[in-house]
């Protein structure tokens, strides 16, 4: 495709001699571009579709890199990487070594603070505007939040915070009325108000000039006098809610509306102290699949342009639907269970459960820490909460399991989606570290399934207990296995799912038991024979079985997708240690660093966790043991 303006851009400065005829000639390009580039690469898509015109304007109102625009999430942030030069890295977005979805301080000047967990920039942008003051410069700071971000506590926390600071900052509120779906809550409720009440807009210098001039005489008329601007305020005046935090509050302006963009961003630069602008946009604008469905749109794997549809299918099914699929069974016989979600339904499987039991279904925004306590409270009340939750965004509600669920051990049950590497999102979503910080809390049991048919098992092993459940499952598929035989899920029992020999014990955790059967299968061909376990119990650990299988294997092995410090392995380690059991064990894990994006197969391969890379591991460790040994004897 000739992209006319586009191949021109290199860096913001080259948008600055452009006419506004021409920007709307780019606009169009940078969609075009966008929606091919995604459409083989996979990303998040609707997003960036819909604030095209708002970053032109920001990057034509403002200097970047010396004014600093952060982006909330992150994810909104390609039109940002094009006209910062980056255009040319596309083909590599979120592939391994390539360019990365999120902003990334390392990758670009023009990104100022890396993101991918929502509801951050105005913490950082205060942060850096107070650093700003004291160092005694001049530059502009720019918060770009859209209207699911604000659902989020922190977002509140800063508002609060940077209201009363009085600090030269701009929130950008990009209000598209979604999150990833549709977006919840009060506040979203207060934003469509002034969204659809244009008196609001219209009379809004007028009544603050109106009541500004409402005279002040005697001690009961003031009172008088303030209750009635306050009532005629509140009526009239739109995002006074802003207002009161101490925010100057500008709009609703069309996103969409190039010059009333730049006009309300100039505007926004002569206020003195905290500025929000209230931005309107459309999910998804210009690509008809995408404004059909910003849901399904918003990260999307390649896909045929013309028909929107994905070019790969999968016959097998997501542990995510195997989740949300068991939750709606068990709901239909036990009228106790509710399901939470932080603004993310879709991605764990339960939009099933939200049609078929709206009244026990709740999306509470992105507000991980609020879930957690509102599945307590349920919990307090009788009731069998699940809160399904990427790994990685329970990592915002950790003080809420400790503090509100597990010293109190209620039956809340955590189901951990995500949990390990989740490919191309990269080192704000990989699910890595919820082993070190959850097998650490009291009265917590901890299960990790090797498959789906293991996962349905363990859901409704977790609906009997009487104190809190957490389970790991990853991004991704699983085979159905349609048998009948399956050992009972039993309080801190494993199982042994092959045996050949003693040369090695192999324990791999959840769905990692398939790679290492597929190793163990290779290593039986070079005469090594070995046995693996399931542990299926991280907490409590299956002590006796490990301990039986330690002492009569010569050599131990632990496989997981998880980070080494603090892992099941490490906890193995100090198993056998605690029991005096000197031997050997090899930790197959991830290594003491962030993991970057890639798709997750070649992540594996490089973290040697692949099948055919634990076989060599093992084949390698295995024989260089032979080696010291006679090392040792000579
Ligand atoms: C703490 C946290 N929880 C959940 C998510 C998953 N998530 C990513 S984007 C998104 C929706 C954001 O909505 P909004 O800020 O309005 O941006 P839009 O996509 O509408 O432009 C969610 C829930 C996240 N990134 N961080
Ligand atoms: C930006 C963000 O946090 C989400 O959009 C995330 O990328 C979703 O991940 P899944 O694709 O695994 O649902
Ligand atoms: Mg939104």
């Amino acid at each position: 495709m000739m992209y006319t303006y586009l191949s021109k851009i290199n860096g913001p400065e080259d948008l600055k001699d452009l006419k506004d005829e021409e920007i709307e000639i780019l606009a169009q390009e940078i969609r075009d571009f966008l929606i091919e580039s995604v459409s083989k690469t996979g990303g998040h898509l609707a997003s960036n579709l819909g604030v095209v015109e708002l970053t032109l304007a920001l990057h034509m109102m403002f200097d970047s890199p010396k004014d600093k625009i952060i982006w909330d999430v992150g994810h909104q942030s390609y039109i940002h990487k094009i006209l910062s030069g980056r255009r040319d890295f596309f083909n590599t977005l979120r592939q391994y070594k390539g360019l990365s979805g999120f902003p990334k301080r390392n990758e670009s000047p023009h990104d100022h603070f890396d993101t991918g967990h929502s509801s951050t920039s105005i913490s950082a942008a205060l942060g850096m505007a107070f650093a700003r003051d004291l160092k005694k410069e001049t530059h502009s700071i720019v918060a770009v939040i859209g209207d699911g971000a604000l659902t989020g506590g922190m977002a509140f926390e800063a508002l609060n915070h940077a209201g009363q600071s009085k600090k030269n900052i701009l929130v950008v509120l990009n209000d598209n009325e979604m999150s990833i779906s549709q977006n919840v809550g009060g506040l979203s409720d207060y934003l469509s108000r002034i969204r659809t009440t244009p008196i609001y807009s219209k009379v809004k210098g007028d009544m603050e000039n109106l009541i500004s001039h409402i005279p002040a005489i005697g001690k009961s008329v003031v009172k008088t006098a303030e209750k009635a601007k306050d009532c005629i305020k509140y009526f009239f005046v739109p995002g006074v809610l802003f207002e009161e935090l101490g925010f100057t509050y500008i709009g609703p302006i069309d996103g969409h509306n190039f010059g009333a963009m730049c006009k309300a961003l100039k505007q926004s630069k002569n206020i003195s102290g905290p500025v929000l602008l209230h931005v309107l946009t459309k999910k998804g604008k210009g690509y008809k699949h995408a404004e059909a469905f910003p849901d399904e749109y918003h990260g999307v794997s390649p896909f045929k342009v013309d028909s929107g549809k994905p070019l790969s299918t999968s016959s097998s099914v997501g542990f995510s639907d195997i989740a949300g699929q068991t939750l709606v069974e068990a709901g239909e016989k036990d009228n106790r269970i509710v399901a939470i979600t932080a603004a993310m339904p879709l991605g764990t499987g339960l939009a099933t459960f939200a049609e078929r039991f709206p009244d026990r279904f709740f999306d509470v925004g992105i507000a991980e820490q609020h879930a957690v306590t509102l599945a307590a409270g349920f919990a307090s009340e009788g009731y069998k909460p699940f809160f399904p939750v990427y790994s990685t965004f329970l990592q915002r509600g950790y003080d809420q399991v400790i503090h509100d669920v597990c010293i109190q051990n209620l039956p809340v049950t955590l189901l951990l989606d995500r949990a390990g590497i989740v490919g191309n999102d990269g080192e704000t979503h990989h699910g890595i570290f919820d082993i070190s910080f959850l097998s650490c809390v009291p009265n917590l049991t901890f299960m990790a399934p090797r498959d789906g048919k293991e996962l349905k098992h363990m859901i409704n092993y977790a609906i009997k207990q009487n104190g809190p459940v957490a389970i790991r499952y990853p991004r991704g598929n699983t085979e159905v296995i349609e048998t009948d035989d399956f050992n009972e899920i039993v309080t801190g029992r494993g199982e042994i799912v092959y045996e050949s020999g003693k040369d090695a014990l192999i324990i791999a955790l959840g769905p990692m038991y398939k790679k290492a059967l597929d190793a163990c299968k290779r290593l039986e061909k070079r005469g090594i024979y070995s046995t693996v376990l399931n542990p299926r119990f991280i907490k409590p650990m299956d002590e006796f079985l490990i301990l039986q299988y330690a002492n009569k294997c010569k050599r131990i092995y632990t496989i997981e997708d998880h980070i080494k410090h603090g892992g099941f392995g490490s906890q193995v380690v100090s198993l056998l240690n605690e029991h005096n059991i000197m031997k050997e064990v090899k930790i197959l894990a991830y290594p003491d660093v962030f993991i970057e994006h890639g798709d997750i197969n070649t992540l594996m391969e490089y973290y040697n966790l692949s099948s055919s890379k634990l076989y060599d591991e093992i084949e390698k460790d295995l024989k260089s043991k032979k080696f010291n040994r006679i090392a040792m004897t000579r």
